[in-house]
């Protein structure tokens, strides 16, 4: 199949990546030029903007949009929407929220997927998760593209209609905060309590059979290595935030309790003042790198 792919970036050329690596044919344009020629070096077609994209794509375009989330996604529907028509397929891979890609699903002539994509660039190798809503005709269409990206057939499904991917994509973040959360909490008591423990010892013990193994736990495990027991400069600020606000927001409008969600989430703010000091918070900042190679921030 041709493919063609918006946005470069950290996720973006992995999506190009594991197509070429399927046999699919890729056109790739991001803003910044050296990101287009790293898709080039891959294999794929560079394109000059987002209207060469198009125009190198025959009838039937498919389209992948890997931008971040908000105005980017719309400054590229904007652009691409005189070159679309009814069989046309976008799909929009990155964290976009859930009612914002219902409405343009509503307003593209495209048949348009959201996808919310878990893996994170560590998961390159394995593929990624992909939870997809929209027409179910233009999903069969993808199922090629969403074979390759995933970790294989097993690693994508159809959620439901237009919004429905991207809001399991926010509930999962949600979810996340909280076991990081979990984690945190956890190796802070081991560090701060009663014995002098080895902490990549203890991660690498409960990773081999414990209940609570998890991916996330081999990043504890890969964090404690890197960074040794007391997790070295590592600062006790942790970014990011939008999607677990996101999914906060929603359980308070559905009349969800939440607290485990809500906790990690305010712990997340709590991080931001000055000298917090919380090793749960420091293992929280690094775990973000884990999984999403988001900057480390430092003392
Ligand atoms: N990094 C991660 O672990 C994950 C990220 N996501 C989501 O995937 C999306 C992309 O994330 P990353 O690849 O990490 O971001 P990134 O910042 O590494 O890459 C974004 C790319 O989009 C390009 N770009 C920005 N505006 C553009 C425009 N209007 N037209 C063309 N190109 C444009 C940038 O030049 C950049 O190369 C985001 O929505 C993010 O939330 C989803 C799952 C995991
Ligand atoms: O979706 C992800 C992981 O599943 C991305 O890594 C996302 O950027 C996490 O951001 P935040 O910490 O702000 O929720």
């Amino acid at each position: 199949m041709q493919l063609g792919v918006i946005g470069l970036g950290r996720m973006g050329q992995i999506v190009v990546e594991r197509c070429l690596a399927d046999g699919h044919e890729v056109v790739a344009f991001d803003l910044d030029p050296e990101a287009v020629a790293t898709a080039a070096d891959a294999g794929a077609t560079p394109a000059e903007s987002v209207a060469d994209l198009a125009d190198r794509l025959g009838d039937e375009k498919r389209i992948w949009l890997m931008v971040p989330a908000g105005d980017a996604v719309d400054a590229t529907l904007d652009d691409l929407d005189p070159h679309l028509d009814g069989e046309d397929v976008v799909v929009d891979g990155g964290n976009s929220h859930f009612e914002a890609s219902a409405r343009r699903a509503e307003a593209t002539d495209a048949a348009y997927l959201d996808c919310g994509t878990s893996g994170g660039p560590a998961g390159a190798e394995l593929g990624f998760s992909l939870m997809i809503g929209g027409p179910e005709w233009a999903y069969e269409a993808m199922t090629p593209v969403f074979d390759a990206v995933a970790t294989g057939p097993a690693g994508h499904d159809r959620m439901g209609a237009s919004g429905s991917g991207h809001y399991v994509k926010m509930v999962h973040n949600g979810v996340e905060y909280a076991l990081m959360q979990a984690y945190g909490e956890g190796f802070e008591l081991l560090h701060e309590g009663r014995y002098d423990l080895d902490l990549e010892a203890v991660a690498r013990t409960w990773n081999n059979g414990a209940v609570i193994r998890s991916w996330l736990l081999e990043l504890c495990e890969e964090a404690f290595r890197e960074e040794g027991t007391d997790l070295g400069d590592v600062a006790d600020h942790v970014a990011g935030g939008s999607t677990g606000t996101w999914t906060v927001q929603e359980a308070l409008e559905q009349e969800i309790p939440v607290p485990l969600i809500y906790q990690a989430l305010s712990e997340r703010f709590g991080s931001r003042a000055p000298e917090s000091g919380r090793f749960s918070r420091r293992l929280a900042n690094r775990l973000r790198y884990g999984f999403g190679r988001h900057e480390v921030q430092r003392d």
